[in-house]
């Protein structure tokens, strides 16, 4: 993002997961032994969401029984039909998410105050938000197959695939808390990315999100104005679709059933990315330093041949305390959801062209109100100009052919601000150096470790 707001979350709600409602807890050995076998490949593992027809024999894929047992004693279960898009129909209205755009109010171009009303209700709605609010709650992850259909991913894609020359290489967060830059470090992250700004609730003034760019007056638009110039006529409206499914399932659907998630009221611009040619994303967490973010959404849009891990690589490698690493596959349509703040993950190297859909939810309005309240206090707060002279600096120095001497005379030219950001990025400030002294003093061998270090960057 162009500025990823930095704040710190005095309140961390408890790390032991519960069920809200007074429904009874499960013991940890048990929360997954509920989906066993469900799984297409026969792996124990937690899903929620229907399996493909063919994977789970006859289109019965979905958890529910065995999970409503859990919930006490309800016996709902949830089919998957015959139809292509079976969550998106149950959860965006009659005709499935590829269809709800015409039944919007505004033809789907739907802004914060003309929004598509969902069509919620039903027991497979209420069955399946049921499922996915337990499953969060309990491992503080829920993978949700065929969030969208086949059909609809083929057609997003398509719609995406003439922006490919406009995703940018991704860059990560270098430094501490407030104190930073955004680099390009290739063996930490190679993905490259696109961020899509609009279609928010609440106006950016409030500053609930944290924009990656320009938004545009009504619907979604690139964040780079440069590239809203070049596809003025193009407009998004399957990437809307989607993204109103998503925000309606999330905002609407699970925040009132999740107490982490109670009061959501926002999200972040969207995130589209593409790994290929073996391009990773090392172990992280995407929100360590409390920045707001609680919940990380993926859909996955891959098409063609199912996705294979020997073959494609790419898995997302999840991290859960005290359990073997779970890797799933990028599958069409399939939507991951997991804890931002507390759940280390990666991508591993694909080896085929995977294209994902990511973007984050915000805490509520109370508590991020009084995180911008602290931004706008904040004396660590950078201009946007010494951000960007701190980030060309350590890009510089990271370089493989840069040489102490060129880096000792260019700090010279930095200002004071941009100065302390890279001092405490490459760790070369202490209480009593002055940011400049510290980093004239570098080493060649300093200089080795911190490129070494870069790359073992994340946990
Ligand atoms: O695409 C994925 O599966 C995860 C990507 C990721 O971890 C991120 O963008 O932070
Ligand atoms: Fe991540």
């Amino acid at each position: 993002m162009a500025s990823a707001a930095r704040f710190r979350d005095e309140e961390d709600s408890p790390r032991e997961p519960h069920l809200a409602g007074g429904r009874p807890r499960l013991e940890p050995s048990r929360r997954c032994q509920a989906f066993e076998g469900l799984a297409p490949d026969g792996r124990r593992r937690c899903h929620a969401g229907c399996l493909a027809p063919t994977a789970a024999g006859g289109g019965l894929g979905v958890s529910g029984d065995r999970v409503s047992q859990s919930l006490g004693g309800k016996s709902q279960r949830l089919r998957c039909d015959e139809r292509a898009s079976p969550l998106a129909v149950a959860l965006c209205g009659e005709g499935g998410s590829g269809d709800a755009r015409a039944n919007a109010p505004n033809g789907g171009s739907s802004s914060a105050s003309a929004r598509r009303e969902t069509a919620w209700g039903g027991a497979a709605a209420e069955g399946f938000l049921q499922v996915v609010s337990a499953l969060l709650d309990w491992q503080g992850y829920a993978v949700c197959d065929n969030f969208a259909s086949g059909a609809d991913v083929r057609l997003l894609a398509e719609e995406l695939a003439s922006y490919d020359r406009d995703f940018e290489t991704a860059k990560i967060w270098v430094g501490k808390q407030a104190t930073g830059a955004q680099l390009t470090v290739p063996t930490v992250r190679s993905d490259r990315i696109f961020w899509v700004c609009g279609e928010h609730r609440t106006h950016q003034r409030e500053m609930l999100w944290d924009s990656a760019g320009k938004q545009p007056s009504s619907g979604l638009a690139p964040c780079r104005p440069e590239v809203v110039m070049d596809k003025s006529t193009h407009g998004f409206p399957r990437l809307t679709t989607t993204m109103n499914c998503v925000d309606d399932f999330i905002l609407k659907g699970l925040s009132s059933r999740v107490s982490r998630l109670a009061g959501l009221a926002e999200r972040s611009d969207a995130m589209v990315s593409i790994y290929e040619n073996g391009s990773r994303f090392q172990k992280h967490v995407d929100n360590p330093n409390q920045d707001g973010r609680v919940l990380t959404s993926i859909v996955y849009l891959n098409t063609g041949d199912p996705w294979k891990a020997e073959d494609d690589g790419g898995q997302l490698r999840m991290f859960l305390d005290g359990e073997p690493p779970i890797d799933l596959m990028p599958d069409t349509g399939r939507m991951v959801l997991f804890w931002a703040d507390r759940i280390p993950h990666e991508v591993l190297p694909s080896k085929r062209r995977r294209m994902a859909l990511t973007y984050w939810m915000w805490f509520d309005r109370q508590e991020r109100e009084a995180k911008v309240r602290q931004l706008g206090d904040a004396e660590t707060q950078l201009q946007t100009k010494e951000e960007r002279l701190a980030q060309e600096f350590i890009a510089f120095m990271l370089s493989e052919t840069s040489k102490c001497e060129d880096i000792a005379q260019r700090a010279q030219a930095l200002p004071k601000k941009s100065l302390d950001v890279v001092a405490t990025v490459v760790g070369a400030s202490n209480a009593k150096d002055e940011a400049l002294e510290g980093i004239q003093r570098l080493s060649q061998e300093d200089l080795e470790r911190l490129r070494n270090s870069m790359g073992k960057m994340g946990l």
